[in-house]
């Protein structure tokens, strides 16, 4: 299945584009990424290595595997999982991150093949990946039905899908608009649009539509005292994750 619509929202892109020399400040405006990014590449990572069968307590677990992070922003996935050996593409639709991310891995000393271009572009370039990445990036995109159909392409049959994104209720408004970008101010004021968030549901009903198979959820839950997350069962009233596959 091919997908020619263009799923970038330009205001949201326009927000990203402004804050992108921030991305690697772990006490700038992508705090909550930070802080948060243990906590997901735990998930990630076991995730990963489930699907393809790989022993994480060896060096360079992923490599032969080709990943996409898709809305990779500067990095923060990205250099991870280049670290564990997996072959990195970085995509983002804001020009700007594409520098910064590119400048970040040289000085770690990554290989990562950062490009400023779609979802929907790649796959129309017929690429392909045994993981595709696409965190926190769904509730941003014009059109999410088109978008999680262009990751469906982006899949080799087989290959997985890791998908996070925010509820939407009224606890995911207060605590992630009312208090990351009104009381805490962890980000600008206007990142997100409630009405944009996704539920669980309806995120598998976009997994399903676009043909690839859930297989688990969890929520990620942030614990105000130790200031740590950590990956829940049964909560996923605010920050969730899917795993998906693309039937074989
Ligand atoms: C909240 S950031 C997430 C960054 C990264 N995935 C992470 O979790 O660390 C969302 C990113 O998605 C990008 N983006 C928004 N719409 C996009 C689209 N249609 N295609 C690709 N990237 C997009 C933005 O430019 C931004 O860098």
């Amino acid at each position: 299945m091919q997908t020619a619509q263009t799923t970038v929202d330009p205001s949201e892109v326009a927000k990203f584009e402004a804050m992108a020399a921030e991305w690697w400040d772990p006490k700038g405006k992508f705090k909550p990424l930070h802080l948060m990014n243990p906590c997901r590449l735990d998930y990630i990572t076991r995730q990963i290595a489930g699907q393809y069968g790989r022993d994480l307590t060896q060096p360079e677990p992923f490599k032969g595997l080709r990943l996409l992070d898709i809305g990779c922003g500067g990095g923060l996935l990205s250099e991870p999982m280049a670290r564990l050996g997996a072959t990195v593409i970085g995509a983002d639709a804001a020009p700007r991150n594409i520098p910064v991310a590119q400048i970040h891995a040289e000085q770690s000393g990554l290989q990562i093949d950062y490009r400023n271009i779609t979802a929907e572009e790649l796959a129309a370039a017929g690429e392909q990946f045994d993981v595709v990445l696409n965190m926190e990036v769904v509730e941003h995109v014009a059109d999410p039905q088109a978008y999680i159909t262009a990751c469906h392409d982006l899949l080799k049959p087989g290959a997985l899908m890791i998908c996070s994104t925010i509820n939407r209720n009224p606890k995911s408004f207060a605590v992630a608009i009312v208090g990351a970008e009104y009381v805490m101010r962890w980000l600008p004021k206007g990142t997100h649009e409630w009405h944009k968030f996704i539920t669980p549901d309806e995120l598998y009903g976009l997994i399903t539509t676009a043909g690839l198979t859930p297989v688990d959820r969890k929520g990620f839950v942030f614990n105000p005292i130790s200031w740590q997350w950590s990956i829940s069962d049964r909560d996923l009233s605010v920050n969730y994750v899917t795993a998906s596959t693309r039937p074989a």
